[in-house]
């Protein structure tokens, strides 16, 4: 390791692949030299890498609660491990979790592990439209309930009112830093108040920028903190401020290990969420490149002979034409499939598909960049491709920068969380300049 760079600062664990990318680039954003890596860590790796900050990419939003709590805790292990003096658990900014979990029992278990008696719960992304005001979480305007994530495949989200939902999730109690407070300054003071009652998790209201960094002002007391990524693009520069983070020569510096190596080949997209941002860029793409709708009751009855289907498709596509294969459905369609099969057995079919798709797209057909939609997704066809770390580029949109496997031959991955990015955003990045 280069002695002249100043040791890990920041451990980030995210609990999906794409919400990983979305914290990592806006911690590239606000000059942290980062990386994210994929699965639990081996510390002497981390240590090798010579970043400010590391975000760990778990894949367990969605399952069993105890293995989530020890791929999250090995993975604390490793980063304390590496020298990590602040630590972070990222959790999606609309709150995606089912009644038994794993927000809640995710960040009990590394508060108890940090020795942390409170921690703050701050999903808002202003940037992104998600904003929270008195408790209650809002996507775009509309309440979380009303948002469309009501629908969503694995975590239908149905109660915007986070201290209740968080509740819900975890045996320590849960209160509320509102909005007043942030604007008053009075950050400190409350949690005080609140820790005196015995509240150990706050979720904290954000409906803008100045409330985000007004918070990151005020809590960079906290060892642990947890959110989404619209308080880590101003959580680096309170560091800087109060001391604790070494200033770094510029911003773009954090970008500078972005070698943009990649980029020569092949786009194609997959994409595998249901969201409705998602469902539009799906329509707007698909009258634009080559594309192919995954046919899921054939994947279901015959994988193999629904890959075989795909290969057809693939080979009829010119050499070096971007092209898109997708799953994304409306909800009306999910709601049959699911019905019909199991929701774990599609999604496992489907996920598995990419995987194997992905493989073939990059070992056969001359693909160089991978635009993967949706969380589980990506962690599975990241997963399928072996890919343990990349470094984060340029934003395409907030959240979803383009990025690069740090590998003998880099891949060009863009990794976009599942209700990120307008209309044209694949168009975009299959595009976006090298
Ligand atoms: N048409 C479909 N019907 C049912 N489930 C689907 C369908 N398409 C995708 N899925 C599954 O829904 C889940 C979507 O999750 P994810 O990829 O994380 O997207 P998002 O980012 O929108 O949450 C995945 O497990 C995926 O396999
Ligand atoms: O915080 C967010 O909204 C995202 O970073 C995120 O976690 C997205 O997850 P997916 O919707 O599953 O892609």
């Amino acid at each position: 390791m280069d002695s002249s760079h100043p040791p890990l600062f920041l451990g980030c664990i995210a609990d999906d692949v794409t919400g990983a990318t979305d914290i990592a680039s806006n911690l590239v954003q606000a000059g942290m030299r980062t990386v994210q890596v994929f699965g639990v860590p081996n510390p002497a790796d981390l240590m090798a890498l010579q970043a400010d900050a590391v975000v760990v990419a778990l894949k367990s939003r969605s399952i069993d609660r105890d293995a989530a709590v020890s791929m999250s805790l090995q993975s604390l292990a490793a980063l304390q491990q590496a020298g990590a003096q602040r630590f972070f658990f990222k959790y999606c900014s609309t709150f995606d979790s089912t009644p038994a979990g794993n927000i809640g029992p995710v960040a009990e278990s590394l508060m108890n592990e940090l020795g942390v008696a409170q921690t703050i719960f701050c999903p808002a992304f202003p940037a992104n439209g998600r904003t929270v005001y008195q408790g209650h979480l809002f996507v775009n305007g509309q309440l979380l309930n009303e948002s469309g994530m009501h629908n969503h495949p694995l975590n239908p989200m149905t109660d915007a009112n986070l201290v209740r939902v968080l509740q819900r999730q975890t045996t320590k109690s849960v209160g509320l830093i509102d909005w007043n407070d942030l604007r008053a300054a009075k950050v400190r003071s409350s949690m005080q108040s609140l820790a005196d009652d015995g509240i150990a998790m706050v979720i904290t209201d954000a409906c803008d920028d100045d409330h985000l960094q007004r918070l990151a002002q005020q809590t960079t007391q906290l060892e642990f903190l947890t959110g989404g990524s619209g308080i880590a693009r101003w959580l680096p520069q309170a560091w800087r401020e109060s001391g604790l983070l070494t200033a770094v020569d510029s911003e773009p510096s954090a970008l500078a290990a972005f070698d943009r190596v990649a980029d020569r080949g092949r786009a194609a997209v997959l994409s595998g969420s249901c969201s409705p941002a998602t469902n539009r860029q799906v329509h707007y793409l698909k009258s634009r490149c080559a594309s192919l709708a995954l046919d899921i009751e054939r994947l279901l009855a015959s994988p193999e002979n629904a890959l075989a289907d795909m290969e057809h498709f693939l080979r009829a596509v010119p050499d070096r034409e971007p092209l898109m294969i997708y799953s994304t459905s409306d909800p009306e369609r999910v709601a049959q499939l699911q019905q019909a099969f199991g929701t774990a057995v599609v999604a496992e079919a489907i996920e598995t598909a990419m995987g194997r798709l992905a493989k073939q797209l990059v070992d056969d057909h001359g693909v160089r960049r991978l635009v993967l939609a949706g969380g589980e997704t990506a962690g599975a066809v990241t997963r399928k491709l072996g890919i343990h770390a990349i470094r984060v580029g340029p934003e395409i949109c907030p959240g979803v920068p383009l990025t690069e496997t740090v590998s003998a031959e880099p891949l060009s991955l863009v990794l976009k969380s599942g209700n990120f990015g307008d209309d044209q955003f694949f168009e975009k990045a299959i595009q976006v300049a090298t």
